[in-house]
């Protein structure tokens, strides 16, 4: 169980596609996509939001594996065991998985900016509303359906908790492998400050590519060390049985209109 980044069919012609997880650079009629460059002077500080109020539970962890874009870890989302609610958020929103996108280098990675700054990577943790619907699939097309949380990362001190993922990375090289991965606490990638945010309504940036998403961008990054970085940049885009293999990298979208939207910040 748990949603992932293939399972939704896409209703975007093929032939606008970049490289499959770019998907097409317009969407028709998109005018909330993403992601997007935060610039912090025009964003607006709303006094009614909320802390966020995390509450994952390490036993709903499942598995990780390479679906051929990202590698992501995916958690039973059968049940309201791992809970993402406050914030801007009006409904409970069930954690299904989190993923990362980065560069080929540490000079960029990362899906959103602040005042064009690129960080070596952005870690997505993908939440649905678990008051309004009863599957990602049905979530996943709805305007208050998911909710995503943005952590930049940046080349720093070794993470300890992010260690346990990076170990398992060699196991999942090749996209479509999966191995079991058990008791892991995604609460352990937030940052220590979760009060300082900026919020937007946007989309995913991988297929469906569906308007359905509420972005939390966290201010503050997590440091993780280079050689953790490195280690994602082990993985490829291919399967065993493709001759060319391809390290998988870059594996961001290209940044998207604003098209008049305002950024929310949870502090001034
Ligand atoms: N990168 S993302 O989190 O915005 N995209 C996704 N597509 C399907 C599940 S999450
Ligand atoms: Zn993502």
């Amino acid at each position: 169980r748990g949603c992932n980044l293939t399972a939704c069919s896409s209703r975007y012609v093929l032939s606008q596609m970049h490289p499959m997880w770019q998907g097409p650079l317009a969407v028709p009629g998109g005018d909330r996509q993403s992601p997007i460059d935060i610039v912090v002077r025009k964003s607006v500080f709303d006094s009614q939001l909320k802390h966020l109020i995390a509450d994952y539970d390490p036993t709903t962890c499942q598995q990780i594996w390479n679906n051929g874009y990202s590698f992501l870890v995916e958690y039973d989302d059968t049940t309201d065991k791992s809970t993402l609610k406050g914030g801007p958020l009006q409904d409970k929103f069930r954690l299904c998985q989190f993923h990362f996108h980065w560069g080929e280098s540490n000079a960029w990675g990362s899906e959103h900016t602040v005042d064009r700054r690129l960080f070596p990577a952005e870690l997505h943790l993908v939440h649905w509303n678990s008051d309004k619907y009863s599957l990602f699939e049905e979530a996943v097309m709805e305007d208050n359906g998911l909710a995503v949380i943005g952590v930049f990362l940046k080349v720093g001190k070794r993470h300890d908790g992010l260690q346990k993922l990076v170990d398992a990375l060699p196991a999942i090289r090749h996209k479509g492998s999966v191995v079991e991965f058990t008791k892991f606490d995604a609460g352990c990638l937030l940052p220590n400050n979760t009060e300082d945010y900026w919020t937007y309504h946007g989309s995913l940036t991988t297929p469906p590519l569906t308007e359905s998403v509420t972005w939390i961008v966290m201010k503050q990054a997590i440091e993780v060390s280079h050689d953790q970085l490195a280690v994602f940049r082990s993985l490829l885009f291919t399967s065993a049985e493709e001759e060319v293999q391809k390290s998988m990298v870059n594996n961001f979208r290209v940044q998207q209109p604003l098209r008049g939207r305002t950024v929310r910040s949870s502090f001034s």
